[in-house]
């Protein structure tokens, strides 16, 4: 082949995409997780765990390619590019796509890189960490039944795990650590939830169910939110923060698609984004409202009985934040969000006369945006108490909220990547006391 035409050949689209986030995620700051919801392009997912690779492992990579010369002897390779090129063919797939410039020059320079690299400077954090925890995929019961996804289940020769009803929580998790590969088994808490081994995570995240959103990959946190909140059919709820929609899905799921929610998102992008989503969740019954959540009025959405409060935090909790720049605890930005967390729960509390429920959730697990902020919302709104989320659960969970917060700790609940197998959330369901007098 003449080098005219090995110059002439294409760098693979999806090189080319995953380049392009990395470099918005380098250069603004925001999650590689942000930045996938907004991403379309399929082959693009299957690219996240190079991506992960990267951050996981970036000051070493980033010193490899320094030491190895490659962007000093190949003054067109573009550097964002090299990093992606570097990440798959050493810690990745170990194989690059392809006869293009950049993919030649970056296996040229193979052996020089993984030397430099070192097996001891590798880091697997995401393995490390996510391994031990499953993979979770809830069934959109929009456009699956259980029974269907069950028999789906079935004929890609999945073997579900059949059990008692589990005693006690513990017995519950060490099934969960004992599934095998090609096993799954149904959540204790949540019917709708199903566990896959840790090893199944990519496969789900490219399966064909997922995109059509037959499936959502949803972690077993976020999924007590709704299950929790728990709108009878018919009824009439509030999501106050509702993009991408993971937890507008969930709610629409549990009311048998019956009834109404309004679904508010300040952010343009978010709104258009949940908007998408659930539409293609095949949810008849969400009114998306692009707005602030506080001005939102009763006369705007009349009715409202249930109200969903899963405001901006700092996201402490969560395991697979991608971002290289999680930050350490920052008490002024805390500061700054749960002075926003309380604004929106304030709101949800006053400004809808036929409350009945409110879930409170973060992904956080900081005091500051959780018992506090249910602390001070408690004090300014006496209409209102805490419901005891591990009763809800028949007392089969363990983790609680902080008991020095007297009366409201150990009502709330959280999930602690430590011992639930999953990402930590905090939730608070507080129940309106007029309503409950009037029944
Ligand atoms: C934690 S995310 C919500 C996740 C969502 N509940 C789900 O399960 O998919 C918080 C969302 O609240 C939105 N938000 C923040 N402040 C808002 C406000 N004042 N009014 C409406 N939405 C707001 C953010 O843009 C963000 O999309």
């Amino acid at each position: 082949m003449s080098t005219e035409k090995i110059h002439s050949i294409k760098v693979p689209t999806q090189y080319k995409r995953v380049a392009a986030v990395l470099k918005t995620a380098l250069e603004s700051k925001k999650s590689l997780k942000t930045l996938m919801y907004n991403e379309k392009h399929a082959r693009l997912r299957g690219m996240q765990a190079v991506l992960t690779k990267y951050f996981d492992n970036k000051g070493a990579i980033d010193e490899a390619i320094e030491k190895s010369q490659i962007l000093q002897d190949n003054p067109r390779l573009c550097p964002i590019l090299c990093k992606v090129l570097v990440t798959e063919l050493i810690l990745g797939l170990k194989k690059l796509n392809g006869e293009s410039k950049p993919v030649q020059t970056v296996r040229a320079y193979k052996d020089r890189l993984a030397e430099a690299l070192g097996v001891d400077k590798i880091k697997n954090n995401s393995e490390d960490k996510k391994d031990k925890k499953p993979r979770y995929v809830r069934i959109n019961r929009n456009l699956l039944s259980v029974d269907e996804a069950h028999e789906f289940l079935a004929s890609e020769e999945w073997r579900k795990k059949e059990y008692t009803p589990f005693e006690n929580y513990d017995d519950f998790l060490k099934a969960v650590q004992e599934l095998q590969e090609d096993e799954y088994m149904v959540d204790m808490h949540v019917d709708d939830l199903l566990i896959f081994h840790p090893k199944n995570k990519h496969y789900w995240a490219n399966h064909n169910y997922t995109r059509e959103k037959y499936f959502m990959l949803q972690d077993k946190g976020t999924c007590l939110v709704a299950e929790l909140l728990s709108p009878p059919a018919g009824s009439t709820v509030l999501d106050m923060c509702a993009a991408p929609g993971m937890k507008t899905i969930h709610v629409s799921n549990v009311m048998n698609n019956q009834g109404t929610i309004y679904s508010v998102e300040q952010n343009p992008e978010r709104y258009n984004t949940l908007c998408n989503m659930t539409k293609s969740a095949g949810c008849k019954i969400v009114q998306p409202i692009n707005a602030d959540a506080l001005t939102i009025t009763a006369e705007q959405c009349p009715g409202v009985e249930y109200i969903l409060v899963d405001p901006s935090c700092s996201g402490s909790g969560m395991q697979n934040r991608m971002s290289m720049h999680s930050e350490e605890k920052n008490p002024e930005r805390l500061r700054k969000l749960a002075g926003l967390q309380i604004k929106m729960l304030s709101h949800a509390m006053s400004a809808f006369p036929d409350v009945k429920r409110i879930a409170y959730s973060t992904c956080s697990l900081y005091e500051e945006e959780n018992e506090q902020v249910v602390q001070r919302c408690l004090e300014m709104n006496s209409s209102f108490k805490l419901l005891s989320c591990k009763k809800s659960l028949r007392n089969k969970w363990r983790n609680v909220g902080n008991q020095d917060y007297k009366k409201i700790g150990k009502n709330c609940l959280y999930t602690r990547p430590s011992s639930d197998l999953a990402d930590g959330i905090f939730i608070a369901i507080f129940e309106s006391i007029k309503i409950i007098d009037d029944e």
